[in-house]
């Protein structure tokens, strides 16, 4: 692990009204492999439910609520409460608050298990976050094309989201822009995101 802030190096991915940034490769190939077997093995993973045409399903995709303290977050009606921290997810959130600057007290994990699952276009706006506050979001496993698409002008921006690196959304990203994983057929192997967030207290 490269145990130095990146800071300056990380350049703004967004042209306007909020900022993402990316911080390069954190973990090398091991690492990431790593991380991705045991979490895969240790994380409480369950199956997320969303509204889909007034119906509630089941998303193939699976979640996973970790934090500092039980907090609760609700979706689509079921409310979770968080899981205390493991080992593992301790490690990562030391490592990316040196580079982010910021400090996180929760995270939510996805697990794709291959390209035909992915998210759809949301923001990350719910009141139980610190507004304006920062979201790190780590990759592990396959390439994903993340897409920022904004709510007024529907300009788009594309990245791929690489084995072993990091993002940041914060400032007013999530006022201003939709995000989503975008699905794909040709990607037959799994990714696991960490997103580390700031809920209020
Ligand atoms: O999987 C990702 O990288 C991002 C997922 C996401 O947007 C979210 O968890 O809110
Ligand atoms: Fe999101």
């Amino acid at each position: 692990m490269e145990l130095f802030s990146n800071q300056e190096t990380s350049q703004n991915l967004l042209p306007y009204d909020g900022e993402v940034l990316y911080y390069g490769i954190l973990l090398d190939t091991l690492e990431s492999e790593k991380f991705f077997t045991d979490l895969l093995q240790k994380i409480e993973w369950y199956h997320d439910k969303a509204i889909v045409n007034g119906q509630e399903i089941e998303t193939k995709r699976k979640v996973a609520w970790y934090g500092s303290r039980e907090f609760s977050y609700t979706y689509s009606g079921v409310t979770r409460i968080a899981t205390p921290w493991i080992e593992e997810l301790l490690a990562l959130k030391q490592l990316i608050e040196l580079y982010t600057d910021s400090m996180y007290n929760s995270c939510l994990l996805n697990l794709y298990h291959n390209g035909e699952e992915g998210m759809a276009w949301h923001s990350d706006g719910e009141t139980d976050l610190l507004e304006n506050g920062s979201i790190a979001c780590l990759s592990l496993g396959a390439t994903r094309k993340f897409v920022f698409k904004h709510k007024q002008t529907s300009e788009k921006r594309e990245f791929d989201l690489l084995n072993g690196s990091l993002i940041e959304m914060k400032g007013v990203t999530q006022k201003h822009w939709l995000h989503q994983i975008a699905t794909t057929k040709k990607i037959l192997t799994p990714r696991i995101s960490l997103t580390f967030r700031q809920m209020k207290v």
